[in-house]
């Protein structure tokens, strides 16, 4: 799992840096609403996951929560942090 978080962070870091034309995730890094593009869709994913967790709709608990992990990746590397300062915090609290 954590593999994966780390290979998705590269992905990310990757496009931060490369601006491809047809990545959505550069999209969020040079958008006309900056930032807020990505808060917004976290704000929007999250009140999905609250919607599908009601529901018990188990499949789609699953994808808004990886939508929002994708786009909290992004917003940690739109700040200039990563997955050591998630970590980091996380191991603090144990
Ligand atoms: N994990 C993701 C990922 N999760 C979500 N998204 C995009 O985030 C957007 C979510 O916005 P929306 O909620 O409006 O999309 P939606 O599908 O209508 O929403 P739902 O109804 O599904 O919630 C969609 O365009 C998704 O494609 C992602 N885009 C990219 N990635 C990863 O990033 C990598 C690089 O992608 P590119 O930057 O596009 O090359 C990919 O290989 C993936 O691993």
């Amino acid at each position: 799992m954590d593999d994966v978080l780390g290979d998705l962070f590269d992905v990310i870091e990757d496009r931060k840096e490369t601006l491809p034309e047809d990545s959505y995730t550069a999209s969020l890094f040079t958008h006309e609403k900056g930032q807020n593009a990505v808060l917004e869709k976290l704000g929007e994913e999250t009140t999905e996951l609250v919607l599908a967790a009601k529901d018990d709709d188990y499949q789609e608990i699953a994808h808004e929560s990886a939508d929002i992990v994708y786009h909290l990746l992004v917003l940690l590397a739109m700040k200039d942090m990563d997955l050591d300062d998630l970590r980091s915090e996380l191991a603090e609290r144990r």
